[in-house]
């Protein structure tokens, strides 16, 4: 079960698209930008100092004209739009020489790529952000120099989904400016000042976001001067608080953020990074259902979910948008009511098999999940969103996340992994099992609280189809080998006591006791454990339904334990009684006999492993062959020590032949049912894996040069 957002699927670096003013849409542009077009205003001059060219910028030739004017209504309502683009924000500008002294380059640097975003908008247009200090920032206003106070500043956070800046004019005025998201701006809008402007604006908003932009709304209001003073004191205790700083500030904030005048709204396009459609489907393929969790919109989450090809248009969309626990309930009663209907029409459609039925999209938005998260509401919510193949939430605040996460968790025995890119994937990421932090431009909080970091959305596909199949493989392989390899050792032992009379001694010295572990067959489980690949990353990226092995628990379960066990009492008896009935009439010793067994489980543990081996390296030739060569000189050094019990006992016994007659009879007796049922499988019964390898194998000598060229064109290197 995943749960990236779609800021994780985009690339965070935007582009300026389109601008609703005063309630007037400014959206046919041409884009500007990476030097392309230098004559829409793109390079602004102030002083010597140009715009970097770092991010494109639609401009609008007539708002492009209407900014220059400051004469007309509609010139000084875009003129209040643009100040409050370039001012309110945390960007700070970074000015860097050229070559030329008299020519400087102006760059924004921020943690939001939204906003760095809107001020080259602004400065696009003739706004140009310049200099940024804790208590004034300088604003060049086509050409001109403006110095304008900041008072104070309510930053953004995902919660209120807006953010403010109190700005003293240089014509002593004081503004609150205010920029967030339509669903938190509207609510301290005063819809009476001009309800015609609020309502197109609406609709601009709602078809820049159907278009997949992101949008926010930018409203301002004046202050009075006695308005001005009772915030400022406030304020300044707020922010100066011990204790609950956070609440009061977001308090004072609410007390300033109302009755606002709507300065219009803007579009902004965030692409979609290289090779998501992609990843989704291999991930989809694989059996991992993919939720997306957003602070965005949901016309803007819904359209990038069909970029993205999360959601195709053969699916049917559940859509849950209620503002009480009662819709809700009702809402999330016929959504459920819908899918029987629609499973129960899909089965006589295909005979009951189940298949073809149609795909079901929950997309959910982030004020119906408070009403049902944590309520009794959760468990409908949990039984619907199992029965959708995929799920959308949209603008839920951070703690909603991680909220959906456990919803999950604690409900299945599923794995959860959450990748996100932003402060307010935090929670999300250390909720689920694993969480991945993508490191881009929105800082490094995602990445300093996850497990793994990543570049971009689309590694997530070779982290978990080759590099997780393949520790899966590795890990459940292992396992299974180091109970059977420490349990052979002690059914030796056991037999031997049993057949003593419960003596409680023992024929293996208590050196190679010690040294089993350590030496004579350590280093191979090392080796192999971290070296073997079952498959070639091509056939995993290729085949992403090699995937569901780990899902199905094919490669560790209780039934393989078991027959591994079986196995192993196989193995000890063939290591214990063959050379007992070998050397039943003659007067072999005890400690040759010791020797004999050591060096039999070792060459059988040891080439059970070999046999198993599917990737050689030189490595592994050399731990597996080594510890049988190392066992030999150990048990050799062991008996050659006169202090020792069994002295010379190797010695005596290597001279017979039955002695390495015994060790290949054991070795092949031992290993040999192991190795037909092996056969029998592969041959009759094979698993997913164990076609795809000989298809690799069929592969590989039809075309062995061409057999790496068939990877997926967005995965990096081959094997
Ligand atoms: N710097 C900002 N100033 C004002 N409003 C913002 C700012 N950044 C984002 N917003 C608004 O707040 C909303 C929620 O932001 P949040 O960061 O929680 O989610 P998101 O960035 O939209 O999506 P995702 O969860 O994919 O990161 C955004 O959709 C946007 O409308
Ligand atoms: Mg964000």
């Amino acid at each position: 079960m995943y749960s990236p957002k779609t800021g994780t699927l985009t690339e965070n670096k935007m582009e300026f698209q389109c601008a609703s003013i005063g309630g007037v849409d400014y959206s046919n542009g041409n884009a500007g930008g990476e030097g392309e077009d230098e004559n829409v205003g793109y390079l602004v001059q102030e002083e010597g100092i140009f715009l970097k060219p770092k991010m494109r910028v639609k401009i609008d030739p007539e708002l492009f004209k209407l900014s220059k004017s400051k004469h007309t209504d509609e010139g000084r309502h875009v003129h209040d739009f643009f100040v409050a683009l370039a001012a309110c924000n945390t960007i700070v500008p970074l000015t860097t020489e050229t070559s030329d002294p008299s020519v400087k380059l102006i760059e924004y640097q921020g943690e939001s790529p939204d906003e760095q975003a809107l001020v080259y908008a602004a400065a696009s247009y003739g706004f140009m952000l310049i200099e940024r200090t804790s208590g004034h920032i300088d604003i060049s206003i086509q050409g001109e120099r403006h110095r304008f106070n900041v008072l104070g500043m309510h930053e953004f956070d995902s919660d209120r989904k807006r953010m403010s800046v109190i700005l003293g004019s240089p014509n002593q005025k004081v503004k609150v400016l205010v920029k967030g998201a339509d669903t938190s701006m509207f609510s301290i809008i005063d819809k009476s000042l001009n309800s015609n402007m609020i309502k197109s604006t609406e609709a601009h908003l709602h078809a820049y976001s159907s278009r997949g932009l992101r949008t926010l709304v930018i409203g301002s209001r004046g202050l009075s001067s006695a308005e001005f003073e009772q915030w400022h004191s406030s304020y300044e205790l707020a922010s100066t608080a011990l204790i609950g700083r956070a609440m009061l500030l977001r308090k004072v904030a609410n007390n300033i953020e109302n009755h606002l005048g709507i300065l219009g709204a803007s579009g902004i396009e965030d692409k979609l990074q290289q090779g998501v459609p992609e990843a989704i489907e291999s991930l989809r393929t694989a059996g991992i259902k993919v939720w997306v969790l957003t602070g965005d919109k949901q016309e803007t989450a819904i359209s990038i979910g069909y970029s993205s090809k999360l959601l195709t248009s053969n699916m049917t969309r559940i859509v849950i948008n209620n503002n009480s626990i009662d819709t809700c309930r009702k809402s999330l009663e016929d959504a459920l009511l819908l899918c029987k209907k629609l499973k129960i029409s899909s089965d006589a459609k295909h005979g009951g098999s189940g298949a073809g039925g149609s795909q079901l999209a929950l997309i959910i938005d982030g004020t119906s999940l408070v009403h049902v998260l944590d309520t009794d509401l959760e468990i409908q919510l949990f039984e619907l969103a199992s029965k959708c193949t995929v799920v959308l939430c949209c603008r839920v605040a951070p703690l909603q996340k991680a909220g959906i996460v456990a919803l999950i968790k604690n409900r299945t025995d599923d794995m959860t992994l959450a990748i996100g890119d932003g402060a307010n994937d935090v929670s999300m990421i250390q909720m689920a099992d694993v969480g991945i932090g993508i490191s881009g431009q929105e800082g490094r909080q995602a990445v300093m609280a996850s497990d793994f970091a990543m570049g971009q959305f689309r590694f997530l596909v070779p982290l978990l189809l080759v590099h997780g199949h393949w520790n899966y493989q590795r890990m459940s392989y292992m396992i299974l080998y180091n109970f059977y390899r420490n349990a052979v050792f002690v059914l030796i032992l056991f037999w031997y006591v049993l057949f003593t009379g419960f003596s409680l001694t023992t024929a293996i010295t208590d050196w190679s006791s010690m040294l089993y572990s350590i030496i004579y067959t350590a280093v191979p489980t090392i080796v192999v454990g971290i070296l073997d690949k079952d498959l070639s990353r091509t056939t995993l990226l290729k085949y992403p339904q090699l995937y569901g092995a780990g899902q199905r628990r094919e490669s560790y379960n209780g039934k393989l334990f078991w027959i591994t066990m079986l196995d192993t009492v196989w193995q000890s008896i063939a290591v214990f009684f063959v050379p007992l009935l070998a050397y039943w009439k003659s007067d072999v010793d005890t400690s040759s006999m010791g020797d004999l067994w050591t060096l039999a489980i070792v060459i059988v543990v040891n080439v059970h492993l070999a046999m198993d081996v599917i990737r050689w390296y030189w490595i592994t030739h050399a731990a597996i062959w080594g510890s049988i060569a190392a066992t030999f000189i150990c048990v050799l050094i062991i008996d050659t020590l006169p202090f020792l019990p069994g002295y010379w006992a190797f010695f005596t016994i290597a001279k017979t032949k039955l002695f390495w007659a015994c060790l290949v009879g054991i070795t092949v007796g031992a290993l040999l049912p192991r190795f037909i049922i092996e056969i029998f499988v592969q041959s009759y019964k094979p698993n997913d894996i164990q076609i795809a390898r000989e298809a690799e194998k069929v592969e590989i000598s039809r075309e062995p040069h061409d057999s790496q060229m068939e990877m997926n064109p967005f995965f990096g290197s081959t094997r």
